[in-house]
């Protein structure tokens, strides 16, 4: 669906915008990826990004009940550093129904940075449940389960260099 060529170089494109977004800005910028399918987008995303920042991470489970209004998000593994009065950009693999991103950027929101934006590399926008403003946005792609480049089914495929839709 998305070849490798790709990727790279939209990668290299958000590297280049989120420079320019953060070029007038003193605080210290850190990208925050959630685990575990942001680890290899975030990998390559850091590297094209030339201003200096911190890396950290961040696990955390979707559960609930029924209703996509029940569901909660639990931090499994928290960040290990302070974010506040920093510049946060949280760091995806995909947004589906925005449930993962919004809460976590709740939870963020507590802790005072000087700013939160989102970057994400794939969007299912005819998925979404909750309205999110990415700010730094990769590809927007239909309905289809889709592996590769970070994102598993079943925790496997993150390896694979492309994102390519699996037939379930
Ligand atoms: O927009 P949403 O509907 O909340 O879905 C998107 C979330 O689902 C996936 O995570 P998953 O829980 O599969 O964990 P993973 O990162 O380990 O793959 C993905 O990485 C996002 O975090
Ligand atoms: O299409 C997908 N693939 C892998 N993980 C996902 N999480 C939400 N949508 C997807």
């Amino acid at each position: 669906m998305i070849s490798a060529e790709e990727i790279h170089a939209k990668v290299q494109e958000l590297g280049k915008k989120i420079d320019a977004h953060y070029a007038n800005s003193d605080k210290e910028l850190v990208l925050i990826g959630l685990l575990r399918g942001s680890v290899i987008f975030m990998a390559d995303l850091c590297r094209a990004i030339n201003k200096t920042h911190e890396l950290d991470f961040m696990t955390v489970s979707s559960y609930g009940g029924n209703t996509t209004s029940s569901r909660d998000v639990r931090i499994l593994k928290d960040l290990d550093g302070e974010i506040r009065g920093k510049d946060i950009l949280v760091v995806e693999d995909i947004i589906d129904s925005g449930n993962t991103l919004s809460k976590v950027l709740e939870i963020l929101s507590t802790r005072h940075p000087n700013s939160i934006e989102l970057c994400t590399l794939v969007s299912k926008p005819s998925r979404r449940e909750i309205d999110l403003d990415v700010k730094f946005l990769g590809f927007e792609v239909e309905d289809k389960f889709i592996v590769g480049y970070g994102l598993d089914y079943d925790q496997k495929y993150r390896h694979i260099p492309f994102i390519g839709e699996i037939g379930l």
